[in-house]
């Protein structure tokens, strides 16, 4: 056979020196992980919670708000970036088996296994046949390695696996929760996605016009969405739930930004703190951060999804920056 020397990388054999692979570092500290595509997306995600911290564009633009004082030595959940809130949703109610956990439960405040990676061409995010162009990493919380304070509040046996996997086309994050005891457990998810935005005043989110939904700011009263495009003109704290369009779109200056699209989950929540609530949080800075993000929440919160012992369920979102 005759080698073409000008031939296209796209034919190249799969795993080839020619074709560019994806590169995965562990920090030195062991403390997080970065994947990088050779066109230059990259992802970076800290083991505390599986908090995806960073999430950039091959040309580097930052897709993800993240605190300038967000704690990352993992004391405390990260305020910014996407934390994973399992199994129980804001507030836990009292009558329920999640009573004792903490606000948001435990899977933001806690370290997670990293699993490993892998790398694909024919994956959903892929663009194109040249090299491996997404890359998956998993990340594991087994109920046995959880400490003895977070067990004893809710004694059920699981398994988690977060997989985050970058493409050219977007950022995706998949739950897999598996129960691995006798006893059938309830649980809620949800990725708390912080979405960086130019100026929130700029700012509309689509795709949630007809929906029900649970207004917290209100007092948690019902309404129905009444907008094509909504507005953040305050404090937004709302439980989007029972979605039928699968899309949620950020857009800036009537421009589409960000399109996330929900997996198996029909639940949306839609925050942003604004002056009061920012200058409460301790973490939150700068202290007028609120008018550059806006927290499109994808999860399953509603109610509670039950699973008896040896079955899972999986659910998650695709993101895609527009930029
Ligand atoms: O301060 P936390 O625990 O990270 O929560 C932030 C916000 O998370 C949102 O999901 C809730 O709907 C809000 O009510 C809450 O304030």
């Amino acid at each position: 056979m005759v080698d073409r020397p000008n031939k296209p990388s796209a034919i190249s054999p799969v795993g080839s020196a020619a074709a560019p692979q994806p590169s995965v570092d562990i920090s030195s500290d062991n403390s997080r992980i970065t994947a990088r595509l050779p066109t230059g997306e990259s992802v970076e995600v800290l083991l505390y919670g599986a908090t995806v911290i960073s999430w950039k564009n091959g040309n580097g633009a930052e897709n993800l708000w993240l605190s300038e004082k967000a704690v990352l030595d993992g004391s405390k959940a990260v305020r910014g970036g996407i934390p994973v809130v399992f199994p129980v949703f804001g507030p836990p109610p009292k009558d329920h088996a999640t009573s004792a956990l903490p606000q948001h439960g435990f899977a933001r405040n806690n370290r997670w296994e990293y699993l490993g990676k892998s790398s694909s061409e024919s994956a959903p995010l892929s663009k194109s046949g040249a090299g491996d162009d997404t890359v998956k990493l998993d990340f594991g919380l087994y109920s046995s390695a959880l400490p003895e304070d977070a067990r004893k509040k809710w004694p059920y046996d699981f398994g988690l696996v977060y997989s985050v996997t970058l493409g050219r086309e977007g950022l995706q994050t998949m739950m897999n929760v598996r129960n691995e005891g006798k006893e059938p457990f309830e649980f809620q998810v949800l990725m708390h996605t912080y979405l960086k935005v130019s100026d929130i005043s700029k700012t509309t989110i689509t795709g949630l016009l007809s929906a029900p939904y649970i207004d917290k700011v209100l007092n948690a009263t019902a309404h129905t969405e009444s907008n094509h495009a909504i507005s953040i003109t305050g404090e937004v704290d709302r439980v989007y739930h029972s979605l039928k369009q699968s899309t949620t779109s950020v857009l800036e200056d009537g421009k589409p930004r960000y399109d996330v699209v929900r997996d198996n989950l029909d639940d949306t929540v839609l925050w942003n703190p604004w002056t009061e609530k920012a200058a409460g949080m301790g973490d939150f800075y700068p202290k007028d951060g609120f008018k550059h993000m806006v927290c499109v929440e994808v999860g399953a919160v509603n109610s509670w999804t039950k699973l008896d012992g040896g079955e899972s369920w999986e659910g998650g979102q695709l993101i895609k920056s527009l930029l």
